[in-house]
């Protein structure tokens, strides 16, 4: 009786113990489980900024190499709250659109009260801002006397908040109080391509630069044609209106036209800037895709050139194009400021590209696309040849090497020849 009491004892403590063992394993298994799926939870939220927010909130469209600019108020904080949003949690909201709205005070404050101006366009003066998030802007301020100011200001709010590439200068925030307009984008420290192109104040840009500078512009417009739900026809693409950054990546700017376009499409004023207009939107009114793909290839030519082309570079061309037939023989048209230093092979491949641009018929010119993909080629090619001549100067290198090797053994040789020769004389004496 006593040993099966002793036994019973035995036997409950037994199932205690494993009870108890049980229960801690199964809570940390339980805890275990739980971390795990958090972090799958907040790797698949990251995971989900990452694509490209073509146009609209929910519409995604990867083009060529669109990715979202460092300057993207989608840019994520520590938090993967926008650091353009961080400053303006305390007195801004984020509009509709997504895109902060600064307050006056703000905007006032970090412009020094407006008197950090940077230029003067057709819809006000721009200014160069401080913000207290230690970023700099270019804050836009409409004039209040604009005609086209309240319509343009909040088409272009609506249509910018939802457009963002890493080629376009894109919108970062808006201040709509006391009567005044104000839109506020990424800033551009080199300024336009046309301050490079024109004014002596600029190194003038090398052959490399300019080619660059034509893909990110061909880029930044591919993703407005084809990248954006709905498609964005600029309308005004002009060497002043792509803007370079630090590093000299090209940047589309100023969407006023094509604010234009959304409301519509056969506006009754013709609008662009002369020189870059295409002539079939000249006699139909209607503007297209490929009337901004005639300003890109008018663009191009102004790279080729260095000549303004409401100062007769067209008809220059159109010279030029006479004896080259389109294709080759460029040569006679290009920058002086080049100094002779540029690839004739790159240089007639972009010189028949921007010709096939300016086709006077539109269906013959290329489509952004196209343009990408073939100046995409010309880089390619231009590395390739780069790496062709590495290769080929290792080579010569190695061979001028062995020659030297070669030489240096002979010369050791002949020298000590010489020696033994002079202590044999010296012996003979
Ligand atoms: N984001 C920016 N960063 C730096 N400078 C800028 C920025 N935006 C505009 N600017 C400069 O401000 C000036 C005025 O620009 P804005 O776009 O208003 O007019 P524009 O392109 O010169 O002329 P238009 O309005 O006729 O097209 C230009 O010198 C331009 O280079």
């Amino acid at each position: 009786m006593k040993d099966e009491s002793i036994g019973l004892i035995i036997g409950i403590s037994i199932g205690v113990v494993i009870g108890i063992v049980l229960a801690i394993s199964g809570f940390f298994c339980l805890r275990y489980h739980r971390k795990r799926s958090q972090i799958g939870n907040s790797s698949s939220r990251r995971a989900a900024t990452l694509p490209i927010r073509a146009n609209g909130a929910d519409s995604c469209n990867i083009l060529s190499d669109s990715t979202i600019g460092p300057d993207s108020p989608v840019k994520s904080g520590w938090n993967g709250s926008s650091l353009w949003l961080e400053g303006f949690k305390k007195s801004n909201v984020v509009s509709v659109s997504g895109i902060p709205e600064y307050s006056y005070k703000d905007l006032q404050k970090a412009t020094y009260n407006f008197t950090t101006l940077i230029g003067q366009g057709a819809f006000g003066p721009v200014y160069k801002a401080q913000m207290s998030t230690g970023e700099t802007v270019a804050v836009k301020v409409l004039a209040t006397d604009s005609k086209q100011g309240e319509k343009e200001f909040q088409t272009e709010v609506m249509l910018l908040g939802r457009l963002h590439h890493r080629n376009l200068v894109n919108l970062v925030g808006y201040c709509a109080e006391k009567g005044q307009h104000m839109l506020v984008y990424v800033y551009m420290s080199q300024g336009s391509l046309a301050s490079h192109l024109y004014s002596e104040n600029h190194e003038p840009l090398s052959w490399n630069l300019r080619v660059h500078i034509a893909l990110d512009v061909a880029r930044g417009l591919e993703y407005l044609h084809d990248g954006a739900v709905p498609s964005v026809i600029h309308r005004d693409i002009k060497s002043n209106n792509i803007l370079l950054d630090h590093s000299m990546r090209a940047r589309v700017a100023d969407f006023g036209l094509s604010r234009e376009e959304m409301v519509d499409k056969h506006a009754a004023n013709v609008r662009g800037t002369f020189g870059y207009l295409d002539p079939e939107y000249i006699s139909t009114r209607t503007f297209t895709k490929k009337s901004d793909v005639y300003s890109f290839g008018v663009l191009l030519f102004e790279l080729i050139a260095g000549r303004n082309p409401q100062q007769g570079l067209m008809e220059y061309v159109e010279l030029a194009a006479m004896n080259t037939e389109g294709k080759v023989g460029w040569e006679e048209i290009v920058d002086s400021r080049l100094d002779g230093k540029f690839d004739v092979q790159e240089l007639n491949e972009v010189a028949a590209l921007g010709y096939k641009c300016i086709n006077r018929v539109p269906k013959k010119r290329p489509s952004m696309r196209d343009i990408v993909q073939v100046l995409l080629r010309i880089l390619k090619l231009r590395h390739n040849r780069k790496h062709h001549r590495r290769s080929l100067s290792a080579i010569t290198d190695e061979a001028t090497m062995d020659v030297d090797q070669e030489e240096t053994k002979t010369q050791i040789s002949d020298h000590r020849r010489v020696e033994s020769v002079d202590s044999t004389a010296d012996c003979e004496v």
